[in-house]
């Protein structure tokens, strides 16, 4: 269950209707320069050009057509290719400033649909079921505008990988005028294993927290576990962290302490029955689980971190923070500035709480230009569209470019399987995010 392997999932032999990289696919498109399969379309605007999935009276002989049971929408594109939707793929390559979920470079396959720039980016050990959700959140964004925002900006949370203590105050000056700061615990890098976690890791925790609020005083703080913490070690972590002078007060909630969504339910009442006066807040429990709502089922946590790509995209996200009923933080899943705009979409559909989306602090570069970042503490909401020549120089190379393509391609078979076997409900249909927002 740890994020944090830095392999890279190996990919299913490609479906025999998917084409191999290099290979053009459809007959009806015009002269195109491919490099490693990714069609380089310079004269294909966004706008005006005709729908390329096929109607309903076009589906292959023999099937179900499930667009007419979902209502159209993601089935109706699932039965097109990926070329059909996308006139441009870019794969990009960012280099980031600290190790972050133990990577130091961040992939991503941008994508061009009718609707705008999209984002394809689950890491790279992700297996094609879970990354396949991450592609409906991108076809969600490449085909439809994302829902009316609420508030031109939202307030994002500065946040501290797990840097040495010394590092901690040269990485915080990278987010102008945040307010609030999410620091990562329990990540012992490439040597240490969940077990050494609580252990030698919980000093330099301590170390790390009290470097930041000597260099913040006034900061509200949120901690990052990402699971990796056993119960009694979590429970050793909490006394200590309750323990520290005015921490309970400044501190939001503790983030996935514990991995498992019962051993969270025991660790929150066990903290209840405490009184450290800490909340718990789940993560990989509503973004990782076949059933996210398992958490307000089980009272496993206070809160809920939603992040629009692991969740299918902007409207699915909304639908299980209005179903869950518990405060939510938008987060981003280490996305670049095109895909944080759909965090910043999220965010801005939902009552104010500082989100994790100030993320793009942690890149070198980026792909857009200005990128995506916080100033004044807030983030702009708005579609990003990448910049040429960014892209041009941040490109991954045709090796790393074809193994984007390619696992695209067998996601999107598998996300059609999803779709046409009723067990990927396309919820972005309307009523769900008018639903929260009447809510709230
Ligand atoms: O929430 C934030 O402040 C930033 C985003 C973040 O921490 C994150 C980014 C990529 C993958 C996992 C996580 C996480 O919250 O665990
Ligand atoms: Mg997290």
């Amino acid at each position: 269950m740890r994020d944090d392997t830095g392999g890279t999932a190996p990919l299913p032999p490609l479906p025999a209707r998917a084409p191999a990289p290099g290979a053009h696919t459809t007959a009806d498109r015009g002269p195109e320069a491919t490099r490693a399969g990714v069609r380089q379309s310079e004269t294909g605007q966004a706008a005006g050009r005709e729908p390329r999935a096929p109607g309903p009276g076009q589906s292959r002989p023999g099937e179900r057509r499930p667009e007419e049971r979902l209502g159209g929408g993601l089935a109706q594109v699932l039965a097109g290719e990926p070329a059909d939707l996308f006139d441009r793929m870019c794969a990009v390559s960012l280099p980031m400033v600290a190790r972050f979920r133990g990577i130091t470079v961040r992939e991503a396959l941008l994508l061009r649909g009718p609707a705008g720039w999209a984002e394809f980016s689950p890491f790279a050990e992700y297996a094609v079921p879970e990354a396949s959700t991450w592609l409906a959140a991108a076809i969600e964004a490449a085909t439809s505008p994302f829902p009316p925002p609420r508030r031109p900006a939202v307030a994002v949370n500065a946040t501290l990988p797990a840097v040495p203590a010394e590092r901690v105050a040269e990485v915080l000056a990278r987010y102008d005028g945040a307010q609030c700061v999410k620091i990562k615990i329990a990540d012992t890098g490439a040597a240490g294993g969940a077990d050494d976690a609580g252990g030698a890791g919980l000093e330099e925790d301590l170390a790390r927290i009290a470097a930041v609020r000597a260099a913040a005083p006034g900061m509200r703080v949120r901690l990052d576990a990402n699971g990796r913490y056993g119960p009694a070690q979590a429970r050793t972590a909490l006394a200590r962290f309750a323990r520290l002078p005015g921490f309970a007060e400044a501190c939001d909630y503790i983030e996935q302490p514990v991995m498992d969504v019962r051993e969270l339910a025991d660790l929150r009442a066990w903290a209840q029955a405490e009184r450290l006066g800490l909340r718990i807040a789940a993560d990989e429990s509503i973004r990782k689980a076949e059933d996210p709502l398992t958490v307000a089922r089980l009272g496993a946590a206070d809160h809920i971190i939603v992040k629009a790509q692991p969740l299918g995209g902007v409207h699915r996200a909304l639908s299980i923070v209005e179903q869950a009923g518990l405060p939510a933080t938008v987060s981003s899943a280490l996305e670049t500035s095109v895909g944080l705009a759909a965090g910043a979409a999220l965010a801005a559909s939902l009552p104010p709480v500082a989100a994790g989306l100030g993320t793009s602090a942690l890149f070198e570069r980026d792909v857009a230009q200005p990128p995506l970042r916080a100033v004044g503490g807030e983030l702009p909401v708005g579609r990003v569209e990448p910049d040429a020549k960014l892209l041009a120089e941040l490109d991954a190379g045709p090796v790393r470019t074809a193994w984007w393509v390619r696992r695209l391609e067998a996601c999107w078979e598998h996300l059609r399987g999803r779709v046409e076997r009723g067990e990927f409900a396309d919820r972005s249909g309307p009523g769900t995010s008018c639903d929260v927002q009447a809510g709230c």
